[in-house]
């Protein structure tokens, strides 16, 4: 019903549905204070059943997470039947659909996308979380055609830090690593290395390395480790690739070594920046948003005064 929606209906205006994720819907919304454009997330409790517990661990995942290339969780709302998820807002939809639509990427393409995924997955494991749903799917394009990687709905932040072992069986198939899928416990930075790496197939190829309807035969597949090498691979993305995609976890490239390897830095010159450039500065923009949401709050109509340092 409506009433569920007042709260959100406060501070947002909400458009049409523009999307689904599995047990939520995505809604255009716009912030009513700034006219910036939002993403909603819509979850209805009794739906999500036994998913509550993957909503909490993204919610608590994305409240920690702050970086450029880590799309922004702005608000929750939660009310007696309803989560909502005020989330950044990301037009150029999912990397998936434009890999498709143009077959496949030029090695210099997919290396501008492939350095902003492994700064997001760098960040994230420095935090302590491990994605373990890395895939083209989750990860969309933003207005500036820069990545943004989502749903978090599946990382894991292990209490003893990402060295410890996971046990859950989770993410998808054609990108799940052969120690995940042969049930044995695993590190999930690893895994999310082996994924990243059948990403970077797919950036490149624009099809997978491991395949089968059969979903037994695509995890034999994925144990042997061997797949096709398109013509058109350069030697140094095989290379990274065969770094990336070893079955023997301890064999593969760390994300510290990834963040310097030379398909990476070659053309850029530089490593790829893994820090976050978000800090809370408790500057004079702070303080304006901070008042105008007070001044909302009190009911006064908020307004900025013609003050032309604030538009620098
Ligand atoms: C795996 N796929 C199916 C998932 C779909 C889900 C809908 C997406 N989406 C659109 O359908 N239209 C446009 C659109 C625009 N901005 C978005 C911003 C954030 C999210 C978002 C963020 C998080 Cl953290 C999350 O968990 C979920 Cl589910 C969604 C989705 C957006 C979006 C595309 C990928």
């Amino acid at each position: 019903g409506l009433e569920e929606y007042e709260e959100l209906l406060k501070d947002y205006d909400v458009w049409e549905t523009i999307g689904t994720g599995g047990f939520a819907k995505v809604k255009l919304a716009q912030h009513k204070l700034t006219g910036e454009k939002v993403a909603v997330k819509i979850m209805e409790k009794e739906e999500l059943g036994e998913d509550l517990p993957r909503v909490q661990t993204e919610i608590a995942a994305m409240m920690n997470l702050s970086h450029q290339h880590v799309c922004t969780l702005y608000q929750v709302i939660e009310t007696p039947k309803r989560i909502f998820m005020v989330l950044e807002y990301c037009p150029g939809g999912e990397l998936f659909d434009y890999i498709v639509s143009k077959d496949r990427l030029e090695e210099c393409e997919a290396r501008v996308f492939f350095r902003q995924i492994v700064s997001a997955v760098a960040y994230v494991h420095g935090q302590g979380f491990a994605h373990r749903d890395l895939k083209p799917e989750n990860l969309l394009i933003d207005e500036n055609h820069n990545l943004k990687l989502i749903d978090f709905g599946l990382c894991a932040k292990p209490k003893g830090g990402l060295e410890c072992r996971l046990q859950t069986c989770c993410g998808s198939p054609a990108y799940a690593a052969p120690e995940l899928i042969r049930g044995k416990a695993y590190i999930g930075s690893e895994a999310d290395l082996w994924s990243m790496g059948v990403l970077l197939y797919a950036l490149l190829c624009g099809f997978l390395p491991f395949d089968d309807e059969n979903v037994m035969v695509l995890y034999r597949k994925i144990q042997r480790g061997k797949y096709e090498l398109p013509s058109w691979l350069s030697s140094s993305s095989i290379q990274l690739l065969n770094q990336l995609l070893q079955v023997e976890p301890k064999q593969r490239i760390s994300i510290k070594e990834l963040l310097v390897h030379p398909w990476l830095t070659q053309e850029y010159g530089c490593d790829v920046e893994c820090h976050s450039r978000f800090t809370w500065k408790y500057d004079h923009l702070t303080a304006c948003y901070l008042i105008l949401v007070a001044m909302k709050a009190s009911g006064r109509p908020p307004c900025l005064l013609s003050s032309p340092q604030l538009l620098t």
